[in-house]
């Protein structure tokens, strides 16, 4: 069963001198329950502006989005995100932040039913200490692990990550990979998710949506990660289908991409 359907989603944004920019060109993708998707593709290709139209920030030229077979018309709590900056509320504890969101979307929950909830988000991405800490108080791997917590915390029918490590080192990066790979195991969420790397695509994901240069960007493939779970990053590096797949992104993105960006494909977006 799909929990997200894109059917055929084409927008246009102003653009120079009175002219529209196609960002995006009739796309159609299908989320199932439980699947973990990642959308790789060059910068300004319009990755965000599909995870936005999914979220219902944007509304599409044409076509149409469902989730959890309901028509996509604006945000709700069936869609959940994540950003690239963590975007606490610099005021409140990390507790107070899970808790708000919490509190708006299980408006019936009594107190402690919410506390509990809060409580769990946090324990999940084992920061049960830093609850009574204020964002400016944490790291910055620790404030995207709140985050996390705040949006799954709202049990979504989807989760939606805006490049959700990109703001973070290396380091922190791979161990926070690791602990969203435990997470969406245990919780079998369902994941959108835009990345600019290919390892934290592959390890995470059951397909990788590639794609194609904008403007007017569409899908270009769709690889299927067939790799076991749970998954290990160690295990993964000499493992040859980690290798081949690797191998095919890198290709799509570097050969295939830079050839088909020709004068007739720029000309034909403007309208
Ligand atoms: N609100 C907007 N108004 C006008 N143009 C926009 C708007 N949002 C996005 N665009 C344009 O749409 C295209 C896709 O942008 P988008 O941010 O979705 O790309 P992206 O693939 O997420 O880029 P990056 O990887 O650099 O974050 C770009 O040409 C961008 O300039």
């Amino acid at each position: 069963m799909s929990t997200v359907e894109v059917r055929d989603v084409s927008i246009r944004f102003p653009g120079k001198a009175g002219k529209k920019l196609l960002a995006l060109d009739r796309i159609s993708l299908d989320v199932r329950e439980g699947e973990f998707i990642s959308l790789i593709g060059h910068s300004g290709c319009g990755k965000s502006t599909l995870l936005n139209l999914i979220a219902g920030l944007l509304k599409p030229t044409s076509g149409s989005i469902v989730c959890a077979g309901a028509p996509v018309k604006g945000p709700g709590p069936d869609r959940a995100m994540v950003f690239q900056s963590h975007a606490l509320l610099p005021w409140m504890t990390c507790f107070q932040n899970i808790e708000l969101a919490v509190k708006q979307v299980f408006k019936r929950s009594s107190r402690a039913e919410i506390t509990e909830r809060a409580d769990a988000a946090l324990n999940m991405v084992h920061l049960a200490h830093a609850g009574q800490n204020y964002p400016y108080e944490i790291s910055g791997g620790m404030k995207q692990r709140v985050g996390i917590a705040r949006a799954l915390a709202t049990e979504p029918r989807v989760l939606l990550m805006d490049e959700p490590f990109g703001a973070l080192d290396a380091l922190t990066r791979s161990s926070l990979q690791d602990e969203l790979v435990r997470i969406v195991e245990a919780t079998k969420s369902t994941v959108v998710m835009v990345t600019h790397d290919i390892d934290e695509a592959i390890l995470l994901s059951d397909r990788v949506v590639m794609m194609t240069r904008g403007p007017a960007a569409h899908i270009g493939e769709i690889v299927d990660i067939e790799l076991a779970r749970p998954r290990d990053r160690i295990g993964l590096a000499t493992d040859r289908k980690y290798v081949a797949y690797r191998k095919e992104l890198l290709e799509f993105l570097y050969a295939k991409q830079d050839r088909i960006l020709d004068r007739a494909q720029l000309s034909a977006v403007s309208v």
